[in-house]
């Protein structure tokens, strides 16, 4: 493919909003084909390039704290990848398993089958002792107020001293304007996929953000593509 379209496909700088994100990705599942789960292991490869290459990232005991959405099996499949290198690392597994999306519930059952801790629960002596936390609960679908065991959640994140990398995006940031819906995590670092978002083009977005990394997984606009 010749160089210009290439560059133009990966739009570098540019930002998208929730609703770009999830239209790129549903043509490329859809229409192109690329399976949902190619997606997801290709993003989770991303992040988990990133930890292992990361000066600020401490990996001699991670935690990955998982939301029931895409961006939680995201964090699930970063977690698989850390675990089968030897890496110590839990699953601390918020929201219920049952509503979990088709692709997070996959993730889970191949965690299981390998094993994994996956935990509901983390109390405060076993959290102190994380030297990393990777924050997979929300990523563009954040779409309310965050509250509850989400919120407490965030906020014990926020408390630790452990290094942050966020999935996507931090947990609490709307992905289009970098308003914070509630509470949202303050990340070292970000892996963001395909694209940067709106939110990390705003002060706070990118003061919450930390260092962003766009990950190329395989997900273009629509619009960069050669007609073929
Ligand atoms: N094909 C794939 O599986 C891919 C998935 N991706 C990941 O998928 C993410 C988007 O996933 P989803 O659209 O499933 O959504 P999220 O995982 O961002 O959010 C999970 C769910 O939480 C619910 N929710 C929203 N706000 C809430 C609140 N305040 N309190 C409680 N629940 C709330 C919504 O029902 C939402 O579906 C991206 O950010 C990215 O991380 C990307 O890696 C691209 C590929
Ligand atoms: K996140």
């Amino acid at each position: 493919m010749p160089s210009q379209i290439y560059n133009k496909l990966l739009m570098t700088g540019q930002y998208i909003s929730a609703e770009q994100a999830s239209a790129f990705d549903d043509f490329t599942i859809n229409q192109i084909g690329v399976p949902s789960a190619v997606l997801m292991e290709k993003a989770a490869l991303a992040v988990y390039d990133r930890l292992l290459k990361s000066p600020a990232f401490n990996l001699k005991k991670v935690l990955v704290i998982a939301g029931s959405g895409n961006n939680g099996g995201d964090g699930i499949a970063v977690a698989r990848l850390l675990y089968l290198r030897g890496i110590p690392v839990t699953i601390w597994l918020l929201g219920q398993q049952d509503k979990a999306s088709v692709q997070t519930q996959l993730q889970l059952k191949i965690v299981k089958n390998y094993g994994l801790p996956i935990e509901n629960q983390i109390d405060e002596e076993n959290f102190s002792k994380y030297t990393c936390l990777v924050d997979a609960i929300f990523g563009v679908g954040l779409s309310r107020e965050i509250e509850g065991n989400y919120a407490q959640a965030v906020n014990r994140i926020n408390a630790s001293t452990a290094a942050v990398m966020a999935v996507d995006i931090p947990s609490g940031l709307h992905a289009d304007d970098g308003k914070v819906l509630g509470t949202s995590v303050q990340a070292d670092e970000t892996v963001t996929m395909s694209y940067n978002k709106m939110a990390m083009a705003t002060e706070q977005g990118r003061q919450l953000a930390g260092l962003v990394t766009v990950a190329d997984i395989g997900i273009y606009d629509p619009n960069c593509l050669p007609a073929n």
